[in-house]
């Protein structure tokens, strides 16, 4: 991220949501995004993940700049490169647990061993039992872990988490925590996640906290340095 700022709105509904951010995460690196409420979490996930673009300043993935691609592009280039587990697993009712961990490879356009794949984001998320049942069927947590299988199926560089604990209870929150972490190893995946849930996660690479739209590496205030 390179000097990152966003600006919603004009006049008297003008709001900095980031003003002049940059930091950069390396490959395989767990970050977390904390801060309070209104700070600007949601809207940097957003333009890390492409979902929106920012007002000024420039983003990299993998050596390329995001913000000089069209909207054509950008697509494919999320498709391709981004996973996303948001806070409620939205998943589709109507298909089964495996149906909707496929769902990505079929809407990416690439088929090829899509069940198997996903056959095998099951088993390591501890679910190969519930393969055949509706979604619909399964718990809380159990439709997180999908979530969780389903954002890894098109092995994306960077896996994006907007509260993935947010409606779950703390047993079941500090069993996602430590799937996504132990996932995480394993895949030599970047995982970026937002998060009011700072405790649950123990150790992780980097922590950024973002307050009134600024940017400060740490989660303690005598630790924070300004990044920004
Ligand atoms: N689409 C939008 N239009 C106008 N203002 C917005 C929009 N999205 C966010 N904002 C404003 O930008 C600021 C940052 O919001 P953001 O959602 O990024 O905060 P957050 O840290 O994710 O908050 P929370 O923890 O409550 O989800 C807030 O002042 C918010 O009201």
């Amino acid at each position: 991220m390179n000097n990152l700022t966003k600006i919603y709105g004009e006049g008297e509904n003008r709001v900095k949501a980031l003003d002049n951010v940059s930091f950069s995460i390396e490959k395989g690196e767990i970050v977390l995004i904390v801060g309070s409420s209104g700070s600007g979490k949601s809207t940097l996930l957003n333009m890390i993940g492409l979902l929106d673009r920012p007002t000024n300043g420039k983003i990299f993935i993998d050596g390329i700049d995001t913000t000089i691609l069209d909207d054509n592009n950008i697509s494919s280039f999320r498709n391709k490169k981004l996973g996303f587990i948001f806070q409620f697993s939205n998943l589709l009712t109507d298909l089964s647990v495996l149906e909707n961990i496929m769902l990505p490879r079929q809407i990416a356009g690439t088929n090829h061993a899509a069940e198997k794949d996903a056959r095998d984001l099951l088993k390591a998320v501890g679910l190969e039992d519930q393969m055949t049942k509706r979604a619909n069927k399964i718990s809380g947590g159990q439709s997180q872990r999908v979530a969780i299988a389903r954002g890894l199926i098109n092995k994306p560089s960077i896996v994006l988490a907007d509260e993935p604990t947010g409606n779950l209870d703390s047993v079941t929150s500090e069993t996602i925590v430590q799937l996504m972490k132990s996932m995480a190893k394993k895949l030599n995946q970047t995982f970026i996640i937002v998060t009011h849930d700072r405790q649950h996660f123990g150790d992780v690479d980097k922590v950024i906290t973002i307050k009134d739209g600024r940017a400060f590496e740490g989660d303690q205030p005598s630790e924070m340095e300004v990044i920004a």
